[in-house]
């Protein structure tokens, strides 16, 4: 958790729903956030911030003007950017612009089940499905793995699918992250926010796979200590912030319960 002493400035477009949330969690993580999507600044910001995130929650044609500017800005000064496909599978215009924004090169996508699978079928098939009809998951993170495999490897990125285990992957390796719990589900944006904390991360450079896995552990391991403390969902969004602030990295190393493993080649 080198982040805390560099305190990465992680640059957020995100949806309505999300922006106090996300920006909380990343204070709370040891990162600083800023939330900005003006057409006329982003890509400056780009180039400021650490790392980008761009989430597709409460889009509109303006805010996709801005993501299609801010992605390319980021990559154009060597920035990681983080994609959170939000619904993706929920409507054409949303199936549309998560396909655009899949091609701009992200390092990484972070999304549940439905919204892999929603992608994986965008970008692998062309199809113009129907899958999932909001934005919370319909799917398990299995039946996703081999979709967000796919992803990964025609994409050159890393793909997170999170759910009661998280699984990650860049085409050739992937793993499983059994921390969490199921209270995550019952506050929303958290996923959103967990996109920042992924941004935060990776931020700093090194191995992306490993500093995703890293940072879904300590995310989930959050879960677990607030959940202790929870009465309800409530208290339980209260404890999750102090618990990500508390979590030192002995801590992270000790209770991490990540299973790493080779993927098999996809067939062509
Ligand atoms: N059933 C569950 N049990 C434990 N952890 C969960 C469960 N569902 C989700 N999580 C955790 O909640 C966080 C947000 O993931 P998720 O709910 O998949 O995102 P989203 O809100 O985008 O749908 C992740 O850290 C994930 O591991
Ligand atoms: C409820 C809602 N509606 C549009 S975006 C959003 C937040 C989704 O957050 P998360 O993907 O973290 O559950
Ligand atoms: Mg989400």
């Amino acid at each position: 958790m080198q982040l805390r002493s560099t305190v990465p400035l992680i640059h957020n477009i995100t949806n309505y729903v999300a922006m106090e949330v996300m920006a909380n969690v990343l204070l709370a993580t040891g990162a600083s956030p800023a939330m900005l999507h003006a057409q006329d600044e982003v890509a400056e910001f780009a180039a400021i911030a650490s790392a980008l995130t761009i989430n597709i929650g409460t889009l509109s044609p303006a805010w996709v003007n801005s993501m299609m500017i801010a992605a390319p800005a980021a990559v154009a000064a060597q920035r990681p950017w983080v994609f959170d496909p939000v619904g993706a599978g929920a409507t054409a215009y949303r199936r549309q612009i998560a396909g655009q924004l899949a091609a701009l090169k992200p390092s990484v996508i972070r999304g549940n089940a439905s919204e892999i699978l929603a992608l994986d079928q965008r970008v692998s098939h062309s199809l113009a499905s129907e899958l999932g009809r909001g934005v919370d998951a319909l799917d398990s993170v299995v039946a996703a793995e081999i979709a967000a495999q796919r992803l990964a490897s025609q994409l050159s990125c890393v793909v997170a699918v999170t759910g009661a285990v998280d699984f990650i992957t860049d085409g050739q390796y992937a793993a499983r992250i059994a921390n969490g719990h199921s209270l995550m589900t019952r506050v929303t944006a958290l996923g959103c926010a967990l996109t920042g904390v992924v941004a935060a991360f990776i931020a700093g450079g090194g191995n992306i796979l490993m500093n995703t896995a890293a940072a879904l552990a300590y995310y989930g391991l959050a879960g677990e200590y607030a959940a202790a403390q929870a009465k309800g969902p409530g208290s339980f969004a209260v404890a999750f912030i102090d618990a990500l602030a508390a979590i030192e990295p002995a801590t992270l190393a000790a209770e991490a319960r990540v299973e790493w493993t080779q993927l098999a080649k996809l067939p062509n």
